[in-house]
């Protein structure tokens, strides 16, 4: 079996005052829909900011694709969509082209006019997330989901085997919210792209995920998703608290109204 593509072992981390992550063990394997979710301040940003390299754990080994972190060097193989991209400037005239090709300055490097072949990478990466035909839109003619779409494409433009979205419904309307997973899902599915994403909003996460991680502070439950009903009602309290609402949606039969 291949290594898993992150593999965490065992970190902590503590900012000044404050302990953010605890003994934190995590492997995503290829071809993982992973949602990693937990509420307000339980470390889902700490997480993927080590899982980035941004920041490095007090304590604990990070391997990527099999390589201790402090060594890896394939960094395009992991793509990023913040959450600061739902919050772009409405009033930045950029097309939606300059935006996707803003991508492969990572791959390529800085360009003055889109190669031949770039056009045609730019192009894919939006068939991938159903926005081809917003080419030669500007970015602030967009819907907030079309715009979210408009960064997936920029982050897969670099061709990663990796997808990290933080927050990525945040800014979508909730009635967009499902067709938006259908193309998450099928990123994961037919471009075999591993996809990790992390949010607080347990209500509104897709049953299109195949695995969970539940983060607070510690990891409370990492699996399948359909094993997610496994977790005692104790486990899920220390997890969330008492505002769990429709976790049976994503796999288990509990509901905690
Ligand atoms: N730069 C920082 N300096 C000090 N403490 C921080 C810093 N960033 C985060 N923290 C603290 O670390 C803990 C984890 O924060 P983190 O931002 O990782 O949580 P989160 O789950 O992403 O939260 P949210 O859902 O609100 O974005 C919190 O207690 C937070 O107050």
């Amino acid at each position: 079996m291949n290594a898993p593509l992150i593999d965490i072992d065992n970190i902590s981390f503590e900012y000044e005052q404050t302990k953010a992550l605890e003994n934190i063990s995590l492997a995503v394997e290829e071809g993982d829909f992973l949602a990693i979710l937990g509420p307000n301040g339980s470390g889902k940003s700490t997480l993927l900011k080590i899982m980035l390299g941004l920041i490095k754990p007090t304590k604990g080994e990070i391997r990527l694709f099999g390589v201790d972190a402090k060594n890896f060097k394939k960094r395009e193989w992991i793509g990023y969509v913040s959450q600061k991209s739902n919050s772009f400037n409405s009033g930045f005239p950029a097309t939606v082209e300059e935006v996707v090709a803003g991508g492969l300055v990572k791959k390529t490097g800085l360009f003055r006019r889109l190669p031949k072949t770039a056009k045609a990478n730019v192009k894919e990466a939006l068939e991938a997330v159903g926005m081809e035909a917003f080419l030669d839109n500007r970015m602030n003619e967009l819907s907030g989901g079309q715009q979210q779409r408009v960064f997936i494409a920029r982050a897969l433009v670099a061709q990663p085997k990796v997808l990290i979205l933080d927050e990525p419904t945040v800014g979508i309307d909730h009635r967009n919210v499902q067709s938006f997973y259908n193309m998450l899902a099928s990123l994961n599915r037919d471009k075999d792209i591993t996809l990790v994403l992390v949010t607080h909003d347990v209500d509104t996460v897709t049953d299109r995920i195949t695995h969970v991680a539940c983060l607070n502070q510690t990891i409370h439950f990492h699996g399948f998703k359909n094993q997610l009903h496994t977790m005692s009602d104790e486990q899920r309290e220390a997890w969330y608290g008492h505002s769990v609402r429709k976790i049976h949606h994503i796999g288990g039969s509990h509901s905690h109204d």
